[in-house]
């Protein structure tokens, strides 16, 4: 692997030790300023970066797990091979790498006890892949093993590849391996012969789950399972990956604060069952059933408030910059009172029923919706510019949005043969309704409407 300065210079020796500090151990001359040291520790992290880069594509990892940054926060050292013999114009060349360091384990030994130990882990390896199987690995291993002073059976190698398997198998005889619940892998002698004091735990009982502190420095590579929504709405959460594997070793982000999770919750896009809704499309009992109770609990919050209850059908416009907003405008200037009902002009609406005489009482329905008996006649959009044309009623302004948490989103719908203020409150009266069997005026509907949707926890 080259590079546009000059590799050979920067490192000096054939192999090349680097630890968390990064500091170049190259010639020196005269004149070296702090300017310099600083180009140079530059170059030098170019080159790991680049390396570790090359080594993930060799592995197929999405991510490098080497790294200049990943470097100078781990205690792990870099052995880095170059090339000095053939100068690509003067330069010198990288063949390759390894990167090792200890690392606190809880490992299984051959009777199933658990043991606390701290072994150096073979972490990275990579030979550039022009070079490889020409002994260059086996080169790196070696002056790795003397420096470190260790046998190779001491060593526990994190998630080795196939070709080191066969690599480590054919310079160093390592074959058998112990069975671990982590993704380290030992082999047999690993226990004889420990430099580092070795704790032994109690064998585990045979129903017990094996939760080992196994920092490898992969595990942030897994893919993460989506969490439950609305804290899907967040990039800021990592979690550990799996049962059984280590704890992630990436910074745990500090969790949403609750302004965050009320601004992602503002613009979250609907949940698919209330796009139902939106459409008008007819659901069945059970997709009813489902949607009026996600309403209730406030997963599709925001949609129930524009169109479910909206008695005008009439939702708020999203801004341009919501998702879906302009569609979801046009739509609802289309049909606006659609999404009221199902084909068969049923209510989706299972919240709220109505205390006022002038409201026609709800027939029962298997599905758990509310119907209204027959002759009560949704009010449609023309009506609705109709009635305003009446001297006693005040004019409502025709574009007004039912904006959020509204009282009159949550009105149930109104008979055709009496006339309503702008508020939606017929002349004369002050409405109530019956909420889980206890009688609530509008300042309550509102107060909940405002509420309710935007905590769910
Ligand atoms: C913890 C970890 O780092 S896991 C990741 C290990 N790195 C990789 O898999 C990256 C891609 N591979 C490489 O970079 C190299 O092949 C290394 C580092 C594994 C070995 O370096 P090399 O310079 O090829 O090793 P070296 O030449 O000294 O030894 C060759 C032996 O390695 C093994 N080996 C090397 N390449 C291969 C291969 N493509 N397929 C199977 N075995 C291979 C064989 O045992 C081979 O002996 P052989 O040629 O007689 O079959």
């Amino acid at each position: 692997m080259e590079f546009p300065f000059d590799v050979d210079a920067l490192l000096g020796e054939r192999v090349t030790a680097v630890d968390q500090h990064l500091q170049p151990p190259g010639r020196r001359g005269p004149g070296y300023t702090a300017a310099h040291r600083v180009d140079l520790q530059q170059q030098l992290m170019t080159i790991i970066d680049e390396m570790g880069k090359a080594s993930a594509k060799a592995q197929n990892l999405p991510a490098p797990i080497t790294s200049a940054s990943r470097m100078q926060t781990n205690h792990h050292v870099l052995y880095i091979l170059k090339d000095n013999e053939v100068k690509t114009a003067g330069k010198g060349a990288i063949i390759g790498f390894l990167k090792v360091g200890y690392k606190k384990l809880f490992l299984l030994d051959r009777h199933g006890a658990h043991n606390e130990v701290e072994p150096l882990c073979v972490l990275d390896f990579y030979i550039h892949e022009s070079l490889q199987r020409h002994g260059y690995g086996k080169e790196l291993f070696q002056c790795m093993l003397q420096r470190e002073r260790v046998q190779p059976h001491q060593l526990a190698v994190d998630r080795p590849s196939e070709k080191l398997l066969c690599f480590l198998h054919k310079h160093y005889n390592l074959q058998g391996t112990i069975p671990q619940v982590n993704n380290f892998v030992i082999f047999e002698g690993f226990f004889a012969d420990q430099h580092a004091p070795v704790r032994k735990l109690p064998p585990k009982r045979a129903e017990e789950e094996i939760k080992p502190y196994s920092l490898t420095d992969r595990e942030f590579l897994k893919e993460e399972v989506e969490p439950p929504w609305p804290f899907n709405q967040s990039h800021s959460l990592t979690r550990s990956s799996s049962l059984g594997n280590s704890p992630v070793r990436t910074c745990l982000k500090p969790f949403l604060n609750e302004q965050e999770l009320l601004r992602n919750l503002r613009l979250c896009p609907p949940h698919a069952a209330a796009h139902h809704l939106l459409n008008g499309e007819p659901g069945g009992p059970a997709a009813q059933r489902r949607r009026t109770r996600r309403s209730a609990v406030g997963q599709d919050g925001l949609v129930a408030q524009r169109s479910s209850y909206s008695r005008y059908g009439n939702p708020a416009p999203l801004p341009d910059g919501v998702a879906g907003g302009a569609e979801r405008r046009a739509e609802s200037s289309r049909e606006p009172l659609r999404r009221l009902q199902d084909s068969e002009g049923r209510l989706d609406s299972t919240m709220i029923t109505s205390q006022d005489t002038s409201h026609p009482a709800p027939l029962p329905q298997p599905s758990g919706t509310v119907c209204y008996s027959e002759g009560t006649s949704l009010p449609t959009e023309p009506a609705l510019t109709d009635r305003t044309k009446d001297p006693g009623v005040r004019a409502a302004p025709e574009s007004k949005p039912s904006g959020l948490g509204d009282p009159v989103d949550c009105l149930p719908p109104r008979p055709s043969n009496r006339w309503y203020d702008p508020a939606g409150v017929p002349w004369g009266k002050q409405p109530s309704w019956t909420v889980a069997g206890v009688s609530r005026d509008a300042q309550w509907i509102r107060y909940k409407q405002e509420y309710r949707n935007t905590r769910p926890w």
